[in-house]
């Protein structure tokens, strides 16, 4: 880390992105590419600018999303953009990022062209970062989506969702996809997610709270305040 005073978040990161290196190295000690998926929203910032930063064999390297909004790549809310701006750059910019959507103007219509392209990828991921919101979604499984159970419940890798609370169509890896990576990280900061998990801890709906179906996985939790 460069700055002198990190904050919690930034140390947090930094510590995340090492665990993640290190995961990798061990993988690609064995096998000739690894594939990382990653998550959007806000909390990876950080983390994927501390990622970019590490020297490792990027060019055998893929990283995929757990899940994206159905809107062009270089919208405002994109993951892919996110993942782009943060991620690919530096020595990271040798990797190969593997976008989740097309052209086509749904997500119900461009699933099976995102699932035969992600079907080259080096599955199982060597790891799989997740994110978490105040109303317990990981990757796009949401409470409120009526496509959750199947995500759920599906063996196909990815699902088109609709869900009420969000503005935008969505695709999601399903939880079968996730479940087979073969390290599981749950990345969050703040009070409240702090309380969320604690509350997905304390019981074992996964329809109440989508993260519970992966807190056996082992789920390996990065967070600070
Ligand atoms: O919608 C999303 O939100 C979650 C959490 O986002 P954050 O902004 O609270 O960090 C994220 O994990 C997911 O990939 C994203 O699509």
């Amino acid at each position: 880390m460069s700055d002198a005073n990190p904050t919690p978040r930034e140390c947090l990161a930094h510590q995340l992105a090492e665990a993640v290196a290190e995961a990798l190295r061990t993988d690609l000690a064995e096998r000739e590419r690894a594939l990382l998926v990653v998550s959007g929203g806000s909390t990876p910032v950080p983390f994927f600018t501390a990622l970019a930063a590490m020297e490792l064999p990027w060019p055998r390297i893929d990283v995929t999303l757990a899940d994206e909004r159905w809107v062009a790549e270089d919208a405002d809310d994109s993951n892919a953009r996110l993942v782009r701006e943060h991620l690919m750059q530096g020595p990271a910019a040798a990797a190969t990022f593997v976008p989740l959507t097309t052209e086509d103007a749904t997500p119900e219509q461009g699933a099976e062209a995102v699932a035969e392209r992600i079907a080259g990828l080096a599955w199982p991921a060597s790891a799989v970062i997740l994110g978490m919101g105040g109303d317990g979604h990981t990757a796009s499984l949401f409470p409120d989506s009526r496509e959750l159970e199947l995500a759920l419940s599906t063996a196909e890798p990815v699902v088109a969702v609709r869900t009420p609370s969000q503005p935008q169509p969505r695709i999601t890896l399903s939880a079968d996809r996730l479940h087979q990576a073969r390290r599981h990280i749950l990345h969050i900061t703040g009070g409240d997610k702090r309380s969320v998990l604690a509350r997905a801890l304390a019981g074992d709906d996964v329809r109440e709270l989508p993260i519970r179906a992966f807190l056996a996985c082992p789920l390996a939790t990065y967070w600070a305040p």
